[in-house]
């Protein structure tokens, strides 16, 4: 669509996610803070097998699981973690850096619980959520994540779900918090402009085997045919007229 015919597009598809993060374009903001991450392991509830992935889900009743500082404006509550894989090691993450893609990403969703009454309120309003993006990167096999795998199994199929108690989401995160941010799009349906992205510039460990087993899961119903969840990562967006921010120099 030319400049000419974005009038409208302007207004309704332009800060989509994800996108291809060139690093060098990136400008160091000395507004941004570090990230303050604030997660209470007791808040951990379930493992839900979505259809097209699964999601870990948390207590969002009350403030107890939340971030606040880094490019963010009051608390954001945690709601669910969740990834995106591909149906082999070589693509699966959704944001791409300098053209590189890993082999999957983690979402950890959070909603402005300091401006709206609820996470459907907050998704529509381009303040109303914040996603911690974390790259994953074939390495040694991850303890974290293993017990999320463990859990697999009882998840199999479509609408299943599995108590999930006392889960260290901190444990997975790593050390180093410097992060790009930019303003984006939930990256499946209703992909509402709703989102402040905040990609962690540290990718994090997971083995081949343990990526597999993300693959094991079934996107049918335990009565139908067996199909599996290849992959479910979005391909990269167009920039348009945003701006990519970066923590450190
Ligand atoms: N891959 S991701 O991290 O970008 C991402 C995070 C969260 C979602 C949840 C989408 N679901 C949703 O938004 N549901 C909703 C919203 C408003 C009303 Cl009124 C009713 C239902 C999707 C993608
Ligand atoms: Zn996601």
């Amino acid at each position: 669509m030319g400049a000419s015919h974005s009038h409208r597009n302007k207004h309704c598809h332009s800060h989509q996610s994800p996108i291809n993060i060139c690093t060098k374009k990136a400008r160091h903001d000395p507004i941004l803070k570090p990230l303050n991450i604030q997660y209470d392991s007791k808040t951990s509830k379930r493992i839900v097998n979505m259809g097209h992935c699964f999601n870990v889900e948390f207590d969002d009743t009350a403030d107890m699981s939340v971030i606040n500082d880094g490019p963010l404006t009051g608390k954001y509550r945690l709601r669910q973690f969740h990834f995106h894989w591909g149906s082999t090691d070589a693509d699966g993450s959704e944001h791409v850096i300098d053209g590189k893609v890993y082999p999957a990403e983690l979402h950890i969703v959070h909603w402005n619980s300091h401006r709206y009454p609820t996470f459907e309120e907050a998704a529509k309003h381009p303040d109303g959520l914040a996603v911690i993006g974390v790259l994953l990167k074939i390495g040694e096999k991850n303890p974290v994540l293993q017990t999320i795998i463990d859990n697999l199994g009882q998840v199999k199929t479509k609408g299943k779900e599995h108590m999930l108690i006392k889960y260290e989401l901190s444990s997975m995160l790593p050390k180093d918090l410097n992060y790009w941010t930019y303003p984006g799009s939930l990256t499946t349906e209703p992909y509402f402009e709703c989102v402040t992205w905040i990609v962690l510039q540290h990718a994090i460990p997971i083995s081949s085997a343990q990526l597999t087993q993300f693959r094991g899961l079934l996107c049918t119903a335990e009565n139908e045919k067996p199909v599996p969840i290849l992959e479910n990562h979005r391909r990269v967006q167009r920039l348009h007229d945003r701006v990519v921010r970066s923590s450190c120099t």
